[in-house]
């Protein structure tokens, strides 16, 4: 079929119809490559000289009416309407560009835009005097994809109209041409904008999160539920036969448990806060200010309560987990500071030992030491006397000699080390061993909050307290009453001090524990009890190590000695001894003198009283105060140090009277932890020192050649081997 009559037809779909959507379709079809791309529109100037061929055959009127037809149809599908379409558009847009450049469109363009409407009205009149043939509408012969403006001038233009209104720009070329009609244009606007209502699906929104404790109250049933899935996983694990299922049920069963767990904490920690607030609503009807309790706090009252509740041996197994994850956290979080924290070891001037008478063998001895606290954690002072004419002087071992170009102490230490011996070591110099130390850092809070909780148990009465005693000879834990005359005291006082020896072993389960008093067994003070005894230990196998390094021996050679898991003597004391009585120093003493019989021996005291005989050999029988110092603990040596090192290390003898001046007034407490040697420690010198002098000498052989005093003994009960 010839290109003319598909066009004819295309044509008079679109006269037939005055649908817009029709009228869209005949723009489609228009601009179709089948009318373009073939060619027979051709380019613009192409279809120009075709249209003056074409007017020139119009104007032929011999023709016959057939022949006529054919030319006219000829012509037709020369000059077709894509392509006058194609050269309007080209000549509109050419004048749309120059109009909006504010151009008016040239003479020769006008010219030619004249010539074709021209053209155009000729063969319409030329169709139309033919009769016969079917005429598109003008509006047809638009090419309106070019939208409504050019519809509009087409049609003017085939009215002969040269009105010319801008085109109306469209978002894209592909956006209609034309606004239908149908469509009400909204006579609204929007001014204001109104923020329409939202809603919300329960099914799929989440909205914020319900409050925690309304949905705990209100699913409380599925907890029920839980326990009953855990019976029956507790079940199905006896049942099952086959190992990986059962390890599957297994791990199910402990998560579900772990989270009925967390559960049950979260709800006694809202106890607390409930019972707080309903306690505080109380007071603060009577007319009290309210006070709110912090997180930490809620959560410590939580688990204070939690461990009330538990069996002993799952609440140790608690306090364990809970010790070491501090520790390790605390470790992790430690400034450098601290990982550098140092325990020096003093040795005396050179003074005190030319001065001074040395006992045969015995080169020096430990006079004491003291901790102090330093940033959170402690650091040791070991204050040691020695005498240095002695050929065999181990703590300047060859390898560690004594350089006189040593750092000085910290003028900050001085004090420190120089009020408590002030007369032994007036200038001390220092050895600066490295060991490794991360002290325990609640070793000292420890000890002040039993230091505190602990005075009540004291306030019993006397008959009470007995149904706790020890038993000389048999057991060293428990109560020992005031009014003791030791017989190596020389003074034969009485002492005036009452104590609690608890057991390391009944504090960790290392053996059963006998009965104390309900004060000391209550569970806070338990657990700070078993803090000290733990923390304490910690400390002497620090202070262990460190001796044994400077020594020259292997660093473990006490500490595998004092092991904290085997059954021991080791035990923290609470001790009380009432205010000054009487200013009469014959009437009663604190605590008569004595050495201690275990290794490394931490006292915590709040209040003077201790003293530490002297031993500058102008005053040998005198005793010096060792003055408490804030956060820090006094550490001595014991009587097994002497034995293991064969006399070169010494135990200080000490003894407790009334506290000088107005600390006399008040009643003291101390607490003490005595690390002992275990019960299979063979107590003999160490490697190294069994070729010293013979025989391990004990504190009390050092004490009488050393200060003249009575043989050792003193207060510990135990000593020469108690039955536990
Ligand atoms: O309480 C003190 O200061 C010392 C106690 C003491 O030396 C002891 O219990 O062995
Ligand atoms: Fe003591």
């Amino acid at each position: 079929m010839p290109l003319s009559s598909k066009l004819d037809q295309k044509l008079r779909a679109a006269e037939e119809s005055s649908d817009d959507e029709e009228y869209y379709e005949v723009t489609d079809r228009s601009s179709s490559p089948s009318i373009i791309e073939t060619g027979d529109g051709g380019e613009l100037l192409d279809s120009e000289e075709e249209d003056e061929g074409g007017e020139e055959g119009s104007e032929d009127e011999d023709m016959s009416a057939d022949a006529e037809e054919e030319e006219a149809k000829a012509q037709m599908s020369k000059v077709s309407f894509g392509a006058l379409a194609k050269a309007q558009d080209a000549l509109s847009a050419d004048r749309k560009r120059k109009r909006k450049r504010g151009e008016e469109p040239s003479k020769p363009q006008e010219d030619k835009l004249q010539a074709l409407r021209e053209r155009l009205q000729e063969i319409k009149a030329a169709k139309l005097a033919q009769g016969g043939v079917s005429q598109p509408k003008p509006k047809a012969k638009a090419r309106p994809t070019k939208g409504e403006e050019e519809k509009k001038k087409d049609e003017y233009d085939d009215s002969g109209s040269d009105s010319d209104t801008a085109p109306a720009a469209r978002s894209s070329k592909h956006a209609p041409a034309v606004q239908t009609s149908k469509k009400a244009v909204s006579r609204k606007r929007q001014v204001v904008d109104a923020k329409k209502p939202k809603f919300r699906d329960p099914r799929f929104d989440v909205g914020a999160p319900p409050d925690e404790n309304t949905v705990q109250h209100r699913y409380a049933f599925l907890n029920e539920y839980k326990q009953s899935e855990i019976n029956d996983l507790r079940e199905a694990i006896k049942k099952t036969k086959n190992e990986a299922d059962k390890e599957k049920l297994k791990k199910k069963l402990i998560s579900m448990e772990s989270q009925m767990k967390a559960q049950r904490n979260k709800d006694q920690q809202q106890n607390v806060i409930r019972e707080h607030k309903k306690m505080e609503r109380e007071l603060v009807k009577q007319g009290k200010q309210p006070f709110y309790l912090k997180k930490s706090e809620q959560k410590k009252i939580a688990l204070i309560e939690r461990f009330q509740n538990m069996k002993s041996k799952d609440r140790d197994r608690a306090i364990e987990r809970r010790r070491k994850k501090a520790t390790a956290k605390e470790r992790k979080n430690m400034p450098d500071e601290r990982h550098d924290a140092r325990v020096y070891l003093f040795v005396p001037d050179p003074y005190f030992s030319k001065s001074r008478e040395a006992p045969d063998g015995w080169d020096c001895g430990v006079r004491g030491m003291v901790l102090r606290q330093q940033n959170d954690g402690i650091t040791g002072y070991i204050a040691v006397m020695s005498d240095l004419r002695s050929p065999s002087l181990p703590l300047l071992h060859p390898h560690r000699p004594h350089r006189p170009d040593l750092p000085p102490i910290p003028p900050r230490l001085r004090p420190l080390i120089l009020r408590s011996n002030s007369r032994s070591l007036p200038h001390p110099r220092l050895l600066l061993p490295r060991p490794p130390l991360h002290p325990p850092r609640h070793l000292l809070s420890a000890s002040t909050r039993l230091h505190f909780t602990t005075r009540t148990v004291f306030a019993h009465p006397l008959p009470y307290k007995t149904t706790h005693d020890l038993i000389k000879g048999v057991s060293l834990f428990g109560y020992k009453r005031a009014g003791i005359v030791k017989a190596t005291d020389p003074t034969l006082r009485p002492d005036s001090t009452e104590f609690f020896n608890i057991a390391k072993d009944h504090l960790h389960a290392i053996t059963p524990s006998r009965s104390y008093p309900a004060e000391i067994t209550e569970k806070e003070t338990w657990i700070l009890l078993q803090t000290v005894a733990h923390d304490a230990h910690k400390v002497g196998m620090l202070v262990l190590r460190v001796l044994a390094t400077q020594l020259g021996i292997p660093p473990t050679s006490f500490t595998r000695k004092n092991e904290f898991a085997v059954r021991s003597g080791d035990h923290v004391r609470l001790t009380h001894k009432p205010a000054r009585v009487s200013d009469s120093t014959t009437a009663a003493i604190g605590l008569p003198s004595h050495t201690d019989f275990g290794s490394v021996i931490l006292l915590f005291n709040w209040l003077g009283g201790l003293q530490i005989q002297s031993y500058d050999p102008s005053t040998p029988e005198q005793w010096d105060f060792v003055r408490p110092v804030d956060g820090t603990a006094i550490i001595n040596l014991g009587d097994a140090m002497v034995t293991f090192t064969n006399g070169v290390l010494k135990s200080a003898k000490h003894h407790v009277v009334d506290a000088p001046g107005e600390q006399g007034r008040v009643d003291r407490y101390s607490v003490v932890y005595f690390v002992r040697p275990h019960d299979e420690a063979v107590m003999e010198a160490v490697e190294g020192f069994e070729h010293l002098g013979g025989k391990g000498r004990v504190a009390g052989k050092f004490e009488a050649k050393v200060g003249g005093g009575a043989v050792g003994g003193g207060v510990d009960e135990a000593k020469g081997g108690a039955v536990r």
